[in-house]
């Protein structure tokens, strides 16, 4: 008994994925060597969920309440999950925006457990070391990070793993990833925030930021591993700064599965809940001017795919670039610039278009709103606060329907808060945000919930559908498929007062929809093996994974 039994039964009761904590039957407990290591009492899942829900809202703050959720998830997956998925609304701002943000902010002090893989430059002679220590074998996908720029709070250097963390959590809530098989990932390349550096408890290496040459050399070096170790799986880059965004996904795009969230998924979210609004407002993308503000790379991914749905919808490129204008925090992009980017410089606009403006010095955001006809004003922009009285009331004075999305997260980086838009249009506007916010309320009493433009509409679904066909890349097709698929699970198609995206009780029947359509657009490119839809149906409904013992 002693040695062999021993064995068993701290495995069985420990181990995140296969313990039932204090659901073990009377009879699982005599069989694996239990007996007397629980209370007496043999819960249900049911009554565990019941009890932790208890739990979580019982402590005095959402932090707090992070903390416990993610001990749960470290302790036991299957109830972590089941909690989820019993209360999604509730569950979702406190493992992921905005309460992730402090998460991340104080993951040092927070440390309990490990979880993924932590690869810091100075072990980079043994990166494929690293990568054959993860915890389980078969991995389907990484969400990768270096820290620089999460969410709109900037460089949390080691802390960043808060965000891989919890967008593989929500992989698997929502696009039924089996959670052993997701791999989160921190790229620890030093930090360049100097409370983290004075900071003696700070778990990161301590170092400034390495540079360019050497940096990508190390995301070389370990794509070049994860190739070697992980040749199938799906690679995930979130929260990097967008000088290294867009070219680490213009280098890997084509040579691996990979695609960046920040570009590519928020892109195709704010398609989707540009297609309810705009059929609500009772236009098209293409006759409107879209402002852009921020051209970040998430900015700029969004910009390119609302330019390609124009020419789409039959404006020449030119055109489409015309009704397109993008500001940043010196103002207008304008092609005499010289800080632009050649991502940016495509949104740039000869200084001629604006020369009749009689703006000395580069247009603003409100210069911009001033003197065109703007039917969507989009902020990605970390800037808090930016969509003004001012500017979104003289939006407003010129469409009947004005549609805002104040994209930024965490909460404290909106750049308007939902409540105050609405009364500035007179509940005109139609409004989706990055991070959840409180429903607008209606002098009838009715309450109106307010849209969470967010890319976890996207990325699970993405995950499930390249999954499940076995894709070997992701195409801007199969991004623009799954925008298609969001945009046509919108409430405010079949009634214009309801909000623009689905609700999250319906998310994971929706990611299923996404999922085949993005799977259906990888067989047409050719980066899928040949299946009919009931094939990629079948596939989708059997990678999913569900929680329960
Ligand atoms: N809703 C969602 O699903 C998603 C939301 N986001 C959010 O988008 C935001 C931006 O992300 P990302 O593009 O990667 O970040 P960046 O920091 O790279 O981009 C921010 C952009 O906004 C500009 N900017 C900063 N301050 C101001 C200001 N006061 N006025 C006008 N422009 C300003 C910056 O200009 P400059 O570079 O010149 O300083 C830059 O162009 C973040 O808050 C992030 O959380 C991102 C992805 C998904
Ligand atoms: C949602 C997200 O990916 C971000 O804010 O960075
Ligand atoms: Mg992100």
């Amino acid at each position: 008994m002693e040695s062999a039994g021993t064995g068993r039964r701290e495995d069985i009761l420990t181990d995140p994925m296969r313990t039932k904590g204090t659901a073990f039957t009377a009879e699982e407990r005599r069989e694996y060597g239990l007996l007397g290591l629980l209370p007496h009492t043999v819960t249900t899942l049911e009554e565990q969920v019941g009890r932790c829900w208890g739990e979580v809202h019982r402590q005095a703050t959402d932090l707090q309440r992070y903390v416990y959720l993610r001990s749960l998830q470290d302790r036991n997956e299957h109830l972590f999950y089941s909690v989820l998925a019993a209360d999604v609304p509730t569950a979702l701002p406190l493992v992921y925006t905005p309460t992730v943000a402090e998460g991340c902010r104080r993951f040092s002090a927070l440390w309990r457990r490990p979880r993924g893989l932590y690869l810091a430059w100075p072990d980079r002679a043994h990166l494929p070391e690293m990568l054959r220590n993860r915890q389980h074998d078969e991995v389907d996908v990484i969400v990768v990070t270096d820290g620089q720029r999460i969410l709109g709070i900037g460089d949390q250097g080691v802390g960043g793993m808060g965000i891989p963390v919890g967008k593989l959590s929500l992989y698997t809530l929502i696009g039924g990833i089996d959670p052993a098989r997701t791999l989160p990932i921190l790229l620890d390349v030093g930090t360049d925030n100097a409370d983290l550096l004075d900071d003696p408890y700070y778990l990161g290496w301590r170092h400034r930021r390495i540079d360019d040459e050497d940096y990508h050399a190390f995301v070389e070096d370990f794509v070049s591993a994860v190739e070697d170790e992980m040749p199938d799986v799906l690679l995930q880059w979130e929260d990097f700064a967008t000088p290294h965004a867009a070219p680490i996904l213009a280098r890997y795009r084509d040579r691996l599965l990979t695609f960046n969230d920040d570009i590519q998924g928020t892109a195709a979210v704010a398609l989707g809940a540009l297609q309810g609004a705009t059929d609500v407002a009772g236009t098209r993308l293409a006759d409107q001017q879209v402002v852009m503000l921020g051209a970040g790379s998430a900015g700029i991914g969004v910009m390119e795919m609302v330019r390609q749905e124009m020419v789409d919808e039959g404006l020449a490129p030119d055109e489409a670039r015309a009704r397109c204008w993008v500001v940043d925090v010196r103002g207008l992009l304008t092609s005499d610039r010289d800080d632009l980017s050649d991502d940016q410089r495509a949104f740039a606009h000869d200084p001629a278009d604006v020369a009749d403006w009689g703006v000395t010095g580069l247009p603003s955001l409100a210069d911009v709103v001033e003197h065109l006809t703007v039917g969507v004003l989009l902020g990605l922009s970390t800037a808090q606060g930016a969509f003004t009285e001012d500017i979104v009331r003289t939006m407003a004075a010129k469409v009947d329907r004005p549609i805002v999305f104040p994209l930024s997260n965490p909460t404290s980086n909106a750049e308007a808060r939902p409540a105050d838009v609405d009364e500035w249009t007179d509940g005109r506007a139609l409004i989706a945000t990055g991070s959840p916010f409180p429903p607008l309320q209606r002098d009838h009493g009715e309450d109106v919930p307010v849209a969470q433009c967010n890319n976890v509409y996207i990325f699970p679904a993405v995950g499930l559908a390249v999954t499940a066909a076995r894709a070997t890349r992701v195409t801007d097709a199969m991004m623009r498929a799954a925008a298609r698929a969001l945009g046509d699970a919108s409430p405010a198609l079949s009634d214009s007062r309801a909000p623009l995206l689905p609700a999250w009780a319906q998310v994971r029947d929706v990611a299923d929809d996404i999922a085949l359509a993005v799977a259906r657009r990888a067989v047409v490119d050719g980066v899928a093996p040949q299946a009919s839809d009931d094939e990629l149906r079948a596939a989708i409904r059997t990678t999913r994974w569900a929680p329960g013992y």
